[in-house]
């Protein structure tokens, strides 16, 4: 092999980079990637493929390792040399990009990132590999799908195993079969459309759509951008909409329309940062003479719920940085209540490359003890006669129904009224669940 090799192009770089600081630092792919991005001076078609590389090497190394790991001669791997050859992967089992192109450059990244020594054993791994398609590396490296349909879709859909399980019991209990569950994991690996929300009051929808975008069908604020920044659309620059996923608007528009008796006047969003639901919330407040709470523990998180909101007219809403487990208003202060709880974002799998590697079942079990409790707050932070609305990103039984259950099953006191579970194969939004409950009215 020559000594003299031609640059990497700048992309592969950037995406090497992204993937060294996910594996190395625990960095989140999304806020590390602008940052990348921008080190290496990438724009447009560039930048589109060094975000297409990281994030898809990341999301779909549940099947790219086992498929590294059939190409290789001896077992041991560095990690660094292990990250090249996902991007190699990606390009050649689920990217157009040429065979000879995907080998070669690997071969010059490993060179330039790690040395000389793994370039002939990155060449060797990458040029089995390019032999035969995905279909046929599934078929070679997964279990065997009539035997074990759960392990099949766990390396075939990169997704660990009890994830897979968890949405799996999710579905079924909503009606969904086998077939569904192998789309469900399917759009988990398709990047989601960039929606954004025009807040009632402070921006039009037709303004969105004239920035080239087409209205969802379900949110009356929702329009689905075909491309481009959303940063450089003057509404969005200016706070007067955002970019908000459609079933998170319909989270907060369950929240805004539940029936309620009575006065309706002071709302409570108990865990509002960064504030996308809050912003719409507050700007339907404002519509109806109503005033918003929204309250965050984290204090960094709690300053980017008051930017989200700073369109909203004066005086409609009040940002507190607190925990929403002791709050400091009196019981029964609030009309409507939001409690859009912490949870494991099982159902935003599309958006985050690597939280299906970092999530464990254990978190969900601490999880479920703060939804409990935050729920509870939420009850008791409701008049009698008032509505609360209990949501997560997450489709997982254990976090949406089973807190519901617990919580009103020792309380009595509180009905629930209605329920979604939105999937992103069945609604094309991330699997948002909300229950509307209602506080039985005194008397
Ligand atoms: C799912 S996110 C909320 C998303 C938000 N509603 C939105 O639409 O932008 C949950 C939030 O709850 C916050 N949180 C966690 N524990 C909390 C607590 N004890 N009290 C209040 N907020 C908490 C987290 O910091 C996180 O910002």
């Amino acid at each position: 092999m020559s000594e003299r090799r031609r640059p990497v192009d700048r992309p592969r770089r950037a995406a090497l980079d992204v993937l060294t600081a996910v594996r190395a630092d625990r960095a989140y792919a999304n806020l590390v990637l602008p940052q990348v991005l921008r080190k290496h001076g990438l724009e447009g078609r560039d930048a589109a493929l060094a975000t297409e590389l990281a994030s898809g090497a990341i999301r779909m190394q549940g099947l790219y390792d086992p498929v590294i790991d059939a190409c290789l001669t001896k077992p041991k791997l560095q990690d660094e040399v292990r990250d090249v050859l996902r991007l190699g992967a990606h390009q050649l089992l689920s990217m157009r990009v040429p065979d000879h192109a995907a080998i070669s450059t690997s071969v010059d990244l490993v060179h330039q990132s790690v040395g000389r020594g793994p370039s002939g054993l990155v060449n060797a791994v990458l040029r089995k590999m390019s032999r035969r398609s995905a279909a046929d590396w599934i078929a070679e490296v997964a279990p065997d799908r009539s035997g074990d349909l759960h392990g099949h879709l766990a390396v075939a859909r990169s997704h660990p195993r009890w994830v897979v399980d968890a949405l799996a019991e999710a579905l079924a209990s909503d009606g969904g079969s086998a077939d569904e569950l192998d789309a469900l994991l399917e759009a988990d690996n398709a990047p989601p459309r960039v929606t954004l929300a025009a807040r009632p009051g402070l921006a039009d929808v037709a303004e969105l759509e004239a920035a080239g975008g087409t209205r969802t069908s379900r949110s009356p604020y929702g329009v689905v951008l075909a491309g481009g920044d959303p940063a450089g659309i003057p509404a969005v620059a200016e706070g007067r909409a955002g970019v908000q996923d459609e079933g998170s608007q319909l989270v907060a528009l369950a929240t805004a329309d539940a029936e309620l008796d009575g006065r309706d006047e002071l709302w409570l969003d108990l865990c509002a940062g960064p504030g996308g639901k809050a912003a719409l919330l507050a700007a339907l407040a404002a519509q109806r003479g109503a005033r918003l709470v929204a309250n965050e523990r984290q204090p960094h998180r709690a300053a980017l719920v008051s930017s989200a909101m700073r369109a909203v007219p004066p005086g409609t809403a009040h940002v507190l940085a607190g925990d929403g487990t002791r709050p400091p208003w009196v019981p029964g202060t609030f009309d409507r209540v939001l409690v859009d709880a912490p949870c494991s974002g099982l159902g935003a799998l599309r958006r985050r490359a690597e939280s299906r590697w970092r999530r464990t079942p254990e978190d969900v079990d601490v999880l479920v003890g703060l939804q409990q409790v935050l729920l509870d707050v939420a009850i008791d932070s409701v008049r009698p006669g008032g509505v609360v609305v209990y949501a997560t990103c997450s489709p997982v039984l254990a976090e949406t129904t089973a807190v519901v259950s617990a919580v009103l099953g020792r309380r009595g006191d509180t009905d629930e009224v209605d329920r979604f579970q939105l999937w992103p194969h069945r609604d094309g939004t991330d699997a948002m669940f909300a229950a509307t409950l209602r506080r039985r009215p005194l008397g």
